[in-house]
């Protein structure tokens, strides 16, 4: 007999298109962000850029976030214009964002920029190209997490009471697919046409393919919307701001955002470094070295619906947050370890913090959604990632910083494009270090956040499936 289908939502397959369409999106916007990780050394020796100048750029995706609060608005226009609206304007952001690095990264900048403050040096003789291209990344930023929120709360919106942490694990895996693809391209890119902008240039095309299929979900959403308010079902509350504050009073919340922002610190700063950190260190070369931390977005993409399906079915989501603190703070002191610097070693460490990066996301996001009602998820979702981009700024800036001072072992000269190359070698092991101490704290906040669920009983360690 014909399964009655009551409503959209209630229909598996309308349920599996709306999470493709906005995954697709997903896997668009995540290919930017790191398509510049495996050119570091060459970004850095075209440009002349220090450690610091990369360090400095790949901070920008924080800087309009954190100092004016973008989330926040980010998070009120998703609630007051909802899903739709917010990612058609977020991806024009984006769009904006990614013109801007291009123009700066294909070398249209020149000279140098001081800042001072009063007698404090901001920046000391800083290249034009690394101020102009974090501009230009701040913006995308901005658009980048707005799409984030908006997503998150269309997948919630269409899987609460359903495969939530499934589809939320699938979302996240997608964007782990963009993320691979900017680990795997830009060597090769870059090999073909000697420009060090091309992979930006392919992230526009993406963003545009992203926007066209993001309309599709648009035309599906309108029709849940339809329906609903047909059968007379209430569309979301809208934003207020004492939603902020009663946010914030929830002690669980700041659990997960505080462990969020410690776990994503140890992780994305990380792969914006990881291909120097594997030239380096396990001495590959620089085409060969970008395709290792591809591993780990590849190993997350697998991982994270299947920790999610799991998660939905058994719960356990606090314990696994802690499972994967612990796997993380494993991998980062191993990794510190000078004398462990043979190949497969590197192999298997990345492939393990893989698995640390699908356990803690896959059981984080959906907890969220556990602990805040539904009609303030937009807004918890903005604060949440508010917390996290104070890590995705400052931490590229220290690791940078941490380079140029303390870990400098020497030059080596190599040929590039036909011209001698003076390439600077670091040391790695403070820096690892450092990732392995976000862990360390990241395990004490996983831990609390299950000691408050046990005493509120928010169900974080049930499953999230009602049969
Ligand atoms: N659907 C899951 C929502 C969050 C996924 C999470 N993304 C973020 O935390 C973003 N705020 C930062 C994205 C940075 C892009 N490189 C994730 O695990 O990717």
């Amino acid at each position: 007999m014909a399964e009655k289908i009551s409503s959209l939502r209630e229909s598996k397959s309308a349920r599996w298109v709306v999470l493709i369409l906005v995954s697709f999106t997903m896997m668009c916007m995540y290919y930017l962000p790191d398509a510049m990780a495996p050119l570091q050394q060459n970004l850095q020796s075209k440009l002349h850029w220090s450690a610091t100048d990369y360090g400095l750029f790949t901070s920008g995706y924080g800087w309009f976030n954190v100092f004016l609060l973008m989330m926040v608005f980010s998070g009120m226009i998703l609630d007051k214009l909802g899903t739709r609206f917010t990612g058609v304007l977020a991806i024009g952001i984006m769009l904006a964002g990614a013109g801007i690095k291009y123009w700066a990264i294909a070398g249209h900048v020149d000279g140098t920029y001081e800042l001072t403050i009063g007698s404090w040096q901001v920046l000391g003789l800083t290249p034009k190209s690394a101020v102009v291209a974090g501009l230009g990344f701040a913006l995308f930023g901005v658009g980048s997490e707005m799409f984030g929120i908006a997503a998150n709360k269309a997948v919630v919106r269409w899987f609460r009471g359903k495969e939530m942490a499934l589809a939320i694990g699938l979302n996240t895996s997608t964007g782990r697919i963009g993320t691979a693809l900017a680990m795997f391209t830009p060597q090769p890119l870059y090999n073909l046409t000697k420009d060090v902008s091309a992979p930006v240039l392919l992230s526009i095309v993406l963003l545009c393919l992203g926007l066209l299929v993001y309309l599709f979900f648009n035309v599906i959403d309108k029709r849940l919307d339809k329906e609903e308010s047909d059968a007379g079902i209430a569309s979301d509350e809208e934003f207020k701001f004492s939603d902020i504050a009663d946010i914030a009073r929830n002690r669980a919340f700041w659990y997960i955002s505080i462990l969020c922002v410690l776990f994503y610190s140890a992780v994305f700063p990380f792969i914006k470094f990881a291909t120097n950190l594997i030239v380096q260190k396990f001495s590959v070369t620089d085409t060969f070295a970008g395709y290792i931390p591809a591993l780990l977005p590849f190993s997350a993409l697998l991982l994270t619906p299947l920790f999610g399906g799991i998660s939905d079915k058994k719960g356990k989501g606090a314990s696994i947050m802690i499972l994967g603190s612990i796997l993380l703070v494993c991998v980062h002191l191993l990794f510190a370890i000078p004398s462990l610097n043979s190949f497969p070693i590197a192999i298997g460490l990345v492939v393990v913090l893989g698995i640390a990066f699908s356990l803690v996301p896959s059981a984080m996001w959906p907890a969220i959604a556990k602990i805040i009602p539904e009609s303030k998820l937009g807004t918890a979702y903005a604060m949440t990632f508010w917390v996290q981009n104070w890590g995705l700024m400052l931490v590229p800036l220290l690791i940078g910083w941490v380079l140029d001072k303390y870990c400098i072992i020497g030059t080596i000269t190599r040929v590039i494009d036909g011209k001698q190359e003076q390439l600077t070698q670091y040391n790695y092991t403070i820096p690892m270090l450092i990732f392995a101490c976000f862990g360390v704290l990241a395990i004490g906040f996983a831990y609390l956040l299950k000691a408050e669920d046990k005493k509120k009983g928010y169900g974080l360690e049930q499953p999230n499936v009602i049969e």
